[in-house]
């Protein structure tokens, strides 16, 4: 009986049962309102609060919304831990390594080693610019092939970022059927699973009675299926198959030093990390400009004429955000309302902390929502309208996005978002360049996305009508 008693100045939220706490509940109003991520937010109206809290099974979960408590969430030290949970460890061999699954000291040196590699990528970083505009070059070429038809860019989009992701990591394009593979796990996986990891998350020891049913059978063949591709390309770096230099290389030269937290396993789990965050939060984003553009002639042909007039026929690198204002407000603005990750964790509360007057015991999940904040009234005005026009500043200059909270903040803050954003802004711009974007047969496709892990735009199709 005392499981379903809550702690003292614990968060508002639904009632406690035995042994599943409020899972049903929380299941309830996922079926409900078609994802976790609006169920819960559906639910803290219900309970008229900013902090949510649930127990799932055992676990602990805390939602944070308001500007307030999502800066503290990101920024308060004692809220950096990730989660000990079994989906994690899952996809980590069992233990807890590289950045994404762990937390303390090993997660600190082997962030500050990637952020620090990662550095010299994004950005108009010449190595890695050279790869990305390659990559347009290929998404220009398929466009031209198949431009009598309706065209749906899932594949080529996504093919592209994980190219580009690979290169960084391998050192090479990656081959077309290991990318047909890696495509498939990761939209498996994003379907597949929620933050808080479901039910193999609530009762680990379901994977003995329902191994199908728990997801158990499922994410042990698509870890595998990951884990086997990235063994074997830093099986061809050790032949010195591959000719470098890449992430894989420069690990291999921290290994040699002897220091005993660099290891292949480790190396491994982030080459995974880094592949895995990267592809579909990346790819999505050029997915989502390419649909609003379809909605927006009049943006689209001021883009066109921006483009023109600063760049011409010059293949666009990352200097150029700086001339390309309302291309890049445009950009920032799509961030903003497709808010890509709109539950950012999951994280684990390392010590008792105070959120808006709430007690959130040590070891509870945190899970932190920015969507709402891309939508609130008090940031933005009309939020629900799209304005590139709002991240333009009065002396014609980009303004700095003050509230927005894309890549995070604080220490936990997206290492890839430079590259992220580089990629973006150089295929977006070489696209836009060329082609008018138009409806196949003047359906316009729905914008309304899928709310898995990340959110994604519904299957669509567009034509590529070139501008001369
Ligand atoms: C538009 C694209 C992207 C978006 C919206 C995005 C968003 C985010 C957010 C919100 C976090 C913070 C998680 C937290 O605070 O708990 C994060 C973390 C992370 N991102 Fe990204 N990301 C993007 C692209 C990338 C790329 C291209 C890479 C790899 C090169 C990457 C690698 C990572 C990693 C490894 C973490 C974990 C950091 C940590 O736990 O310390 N991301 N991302």
């Amino acid at each position: 009986l005392k499981t379903t008693v809550k702690p003292k100045k614990f968060p508002p939220g639904p009632i406690w049962y035995p042994i599943i706490g409020s899972s049903n509940v929380m299941k309830r109003m996922q079926q409900k309102h078609g994802s976790q991520f609006k169920g819960l937010l559906e639910l803290a109206k219900e309970y008229s609060t900013d902090v949510l809290g649930l127990k799932l099974g055992q676990e602990l979960l805390v939602v944070v919304y308001g500007q307030k408590n999502v800066r503290q969430a990101f920024t308060d030290k004692a809220l950096e831990g990730r989660p000990k949970s079994y989906f994690l460890k899952l996809r980590c061999f069992g233990k807890r390594l590289g950045i994404t699954s762990a937390d303390g000291p090993l997660w600190r040196e082997q962030r500050q080693y990637t952020v620090k590699q990662l550095k010299n990528v994004g950005f108009g970083k010449t190595h890695m610019e050279k790869e990305i505009q390659i990559d347009l070059k290929n998404i220009l070429e398929y466009i031209e092939e198949n431009r009598h038809k309706p065209i749906n860019p899932n594949h080529v989009f996504s093919q592209a970022v994980v190219n580009i992701l690979w290169k960084y990591v391998a050192g090479k394009r990656i081959e077309e059927e290991r990318l047909k593979l890696l495509l498939d796990v990761f939209s498996e996986r994003s379907k597949a699973f929620h933050m808080a990891g479901g039910l193999l998350n609530v009762a680990p020891w379901s994977r003995f009675l329902v191994p199908e049913y728990s997801g158990y059978n499922l994410i042990t063949r698509l870890n595998k299926q990951l884990s086997d591709i990235i063994e074997e390309a830093i099986d061809a770096h050790k032949k010195k198959e591959v000719e470098g230099p890449d992430f894989i290389y420069s690990y291999f030269e921290e290994i040699l030093q002897q220091k005993e937290t660099f290891n292949e396993l480790q190396l491994k789990v982030i080459c995974l990390d880094l592949i895995i965050a990267g592809s579909h939060t990346t790819g999505n984003s050029l997915k989502f400009a390419i649909l609003r553009v379809l909605r927006e002639k009049r943006m689209q042909d001021l883009i066109y004429e921006e483009i023109q007039k600063h760049i011409g026929d010059n293949i666009p690198c990352w200097s150029d955000s700086v001339k390309l204002v309302y291309t890049s407000a445009f950009l920032l603005e799509t961030l903003r309302y497709y808010t890509i990750a709109p539950l950012v964790g999951p994280r684990r509360v390392l010590e008792d902390t105070v959120i808006d007057g709430y007690r959130i015991p040590k070891d509870a999940t945190l899970l932190i929502s920015v969507y709402d904040l891309h939508l609130d009234p008090e940031l933005w005005d009309d939020p629900h309208e799209f304005k590139p026009e709002r991240f333009i500043n009065k002396d014609g200059g980009l303004k700095n996005p003050e509230h927005l909270y894309i890549f995070g903040l604080g220490r936990r803050r997206c290492p890839g978002d430079s590259l992220a954003r580089s990629f973006l802004f150089i295929v977006f711009v070489g696209i836009m360049q060329k082609y008018l974007i138009c409806c196949d047969e003047g359906a316009l496709p729905s914008d309304e996305p899928t709310i898995g892990l990340i959110m994604s735009p519904k299957p669509f199709s567009v034509l590529f009508v070139p501008r001369r």
